[in-house]
């Protein structure tokens, strides 16, 4: 009688070796799409797509029967497309660092495993590192559930002419972790990124009452200062514990369970609709009553839904306001080209961020 584990790896070997032979037909076509686009878009080709990567995703989920989970399924062809994209051409993508923030792994999330990943210490550094075409596209984050927008994020938008070509949202888990040497009955002080002590504020607030919280630069930095103190821990994510080793001694410790962040993906394309897109726009009005209710009004006219309604102060004189719009829809639906022109019509600047397609993943 035949040993049934020896006859189910031999039903996956061969099942791996058609998946194999797959996969590099489908990398072959991607080697010959790059062929295609550089026979029309010359030295200006663009061999990214996000708003086709978006479709090829959202349709794998859709058609998926399981037993892996859809997002897992989306996970292994993400990672199929970018070491597609990087036959094409390989891209490289700037991030808020430092290595083993969540920002890097929104990068990797959204662009796979094979894209070239920079880490920059500050967001307008990553600005700066994609308007001068060192990097190809960058990653910076937005705004967290718990505790709001990113201004540093929105302001840089104010001087620069990059696009969002895409977003990605991550859910963010904290844990708290320490190093070989700590003596983990002893912690005293526990280090974090100033948001991540926050949302984990109740948690810390019962469990380690009387522990210093100290903030520093990064949650990765925190990771990195407690290897040589004994008494002290981190609060940070997977990746800073993979990076530095370290132990994680409470798991999840976020006070609220879907805590996540969003971040955008800036660069200097624009981006085709994919179907299921947003918008986001930067707008400038006079400091008048009613201001923002007039400016909402088109969009509540043609029923595009508002995802998030952002004011900072302009630079440009006391007690005027920029607003950050983002919407559902994309800037080639007719009817959001209507909401654009009533909008345009009733402010005093108006600049279209990006349109791009909903985060996927
Ligand atoms: O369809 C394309 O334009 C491709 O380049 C192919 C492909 C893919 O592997 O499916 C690769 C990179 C692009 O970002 C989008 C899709």
């Amino acid at each position: 009688m035949s040993d049934p584990l020896q006859s189910l790896r031999e039903r996956i070997d061969t099942l791996d070796q058609q998946i194999q032979a797959l996969i590099n037909e489908r990398a072959q076509c991607a080697q010959e799409v790059a062929q295609v686009k550089t026979a029309s878009e010359g030295e200006q080709t663009v061999f990214y797509r996000p708003e086709r990567e978006a479709q090829v995703l959202r349709r794998v989920m859709e058609r998926n029967t399981g037993p892996l989970s859809n997002e897992e399924m989306a996970r292994l062809f993400r990672e199929i497309m970018s070491a597609c994209l990087a036959l094409e051409r390989p891209i490289k993508v700037a991030f808020l660092g430092p290595e083993g923030t969540f920002t890097q792994e929104a990068a990797l999330k959204h662009f796979g495993h094979s894209a070239v990943c920079v880490s920059l210490p500050a967001i307008d550094e990553v600005f700066r590192e994609v308007e001068a075409g060192a990097a190809d596209y960058g990653v910076v984050p937005v705004e967290n559930s718990t505790e709001g927008v990113i201004n540093h994020t929105l302001d840089s938008f104010i001087d620069s002419g990059l696009h969002i070509c895409g977003e990605v949202v991550l859910r963010i888990h904290h844990h708290l972790m320490i190093g070989e040497n700590t003596r983990r009955d002893k912690i005293s002080r526990i280090y974090s990124h100033a948001s991540s002590l926050a949302q984990c504020r109740k948690w810390l607030d019962a469990h380690y009452p009387q522990a210093e919280r100290v903030a520093v630069n990064s949650n990765a930095e925190a990771a990195r200062l407690i290897k040589s103190e004994w008494h002290s821990a981190a609060i940070a994510g997977d990746m800073a514990a993979d990076l530095y080793q370290l132990q994680k001694v409470a798991e999840k410790i976020e006070d609220c369970p879907d805590n996540s962040t969003r971040f955008l993906i800036i660069g200097n394309q624009e981006v085709p609709a994919s179907q299921d897109d947003k918008t986001s726009i930067m707008v400038s009005m006079r400091n008048q009553p009613g201001a923002l209710h007039d400016l909402l009004e088109p969009f509540r006219q043609h029923q595009v839904d508002l995802t998030r309604v952002e004011t900072r102060p302009s630079r440009s004189g006391a007690w005027s306001y920029v607003f950050f719009i983002d919407f559902r829809g994309h800037t080639q639906d007719s009817k959001i080209q209507q909401v654009l022109q009533d909008v345009a019509e009733r402010a005093s600047d108006l600049k279209i961020l990006g349109a791009y397609p909903k985060g996927v993943l």
